[in-house]
């Protein structure tokens, strides 16, 4: 049997709404509460189902990953060894998103690739499993495989899905690769916040923790941030670099997309509260 290349599965990625750090677990890892939101600016993957259980990628990543450190074949590997399937694949990876810039398109991908794999293979693990799998890959995978705007506890795996008003955002991407590791590495970063209610941060103005760290840290951070600010509520996703924009309507973030300083790259894109993945899979 030969399968036809299944086509177009988008990877979108995701913004943290707010990012606070509320302690460290004795693993190293921090307790967060955050607010994650989908945007519809994504990879795109295809997958074409093989009778051998050999998985190959094609990629135009513009940084070389090397294939064992791939999200994208530690997904496919995982899946094969948690169902004992003996199917393979080959797949494609469009990379649009900026790599290690905080808007979770690694982990993004990781969690297409389980959706995709998932329903390709016909292994009907529910979403719950895969989430499960997903964890062991990245913090914010299970994220991406429910599909749903979530307000996240825990270190990032305790998920219960809301609603924010989906504006638009001018995303930008200042010239320098921020490591995550890093961050929570750095003595400097607050770790203090106390944990609130869903109800007081969705009511509270939406801050991010890592973001003075980050700016004092990425010169290149702080005068991308500092343009934004000139034009619209602004801030950090993640632990950067990248920063976004809030805009009521499209012309105005396109607007200022307009002015942007030739060294400065950027994009617009609208917020989604229910990934354009769960869209995909519904046509499958
Ligand atoms: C903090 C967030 C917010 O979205 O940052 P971004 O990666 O998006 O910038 C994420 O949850 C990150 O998730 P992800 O990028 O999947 O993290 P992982 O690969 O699991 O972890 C990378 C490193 O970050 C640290 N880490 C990550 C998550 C967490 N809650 N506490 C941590 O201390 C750990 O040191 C780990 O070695
Ligand atoms: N498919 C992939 N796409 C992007 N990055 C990947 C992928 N697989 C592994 N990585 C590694 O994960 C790191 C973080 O990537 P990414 O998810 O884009 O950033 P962030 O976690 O800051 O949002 C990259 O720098 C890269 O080394």
């Amino acid at each position: 049997m030969t399968a036809s290349r299944s086509s177009g599965w988008p990877a979108p990625a995701k913004l943290n709404l707010f990012l606070h750090i509320n302690g460290r677990r004795d693993d190293g890892y921090h307790e967060l509460q955050t607010l994650f939101q989908f945007v519809d600016h994504c990879d795109y993957l295809d997958f074409k189902v093989t009778n051998e259980p050999a998985l190959v990628l094609h990629s135009n990543m513009s940084e070389a990953v090397a294939d064992n450190d791939n999200l994208i074949l530690r997904a496919a590997k995982s899946l094969q060894k948690q169902t004992k399937c003996q199917l393979g694949a080959e797949i494609w990876l469009d990379k649009r998103l900026p790599m290690g810039g905080g808007l979770g398109g690694g982990s993004s991908d990781a969690a297409t690739t389980l959706v995709a794999l998932n329903a390709l293979w016909k292994l009907n693990l529910p979403t719950e499993r895969l989430a499960e799998i997903g964890l062991e890959l990245g913090a914010d995978v299970p994220v991406f495989i429910k599909g749903l705007s979530a307000f996240a506890e825990g270190v990032g795996e305790q998920l219960q899905a809301v609603t924010p008003a989906e504006y638009w955002y001018l995303v930008l991407v200042p010239d320098v690769h921020v490591s995550t590791a890093d961050i929570f590495q750095d003595p400097d970063l607050p770790r203090d916040t106390p944990k609130l209610t869903l109800d007081s941060l969705m009511s509270n103005p939406w801050s991010n923790d890592c973001q003075e760290l980050v700016v004092k840290r990425h010169p290149q951070v702080a005068k991308t941030l500092a343009w934004l600010l000139e034009y619209a509520p602004s801030r950090m996703t993640g632990t950067g670099a990248c920063v976004f924009g809030q805009f009521e309507q499209e012309q105005q973030a396109n607007d200022v997309l307009a002015k942007l300083p030739a060294s400065i790259k950027g994009f617009v894109a609208k917020g989604k509260n229910i990934s354009p993945l769960m869209l995909r899979l519904a046509q499958h």
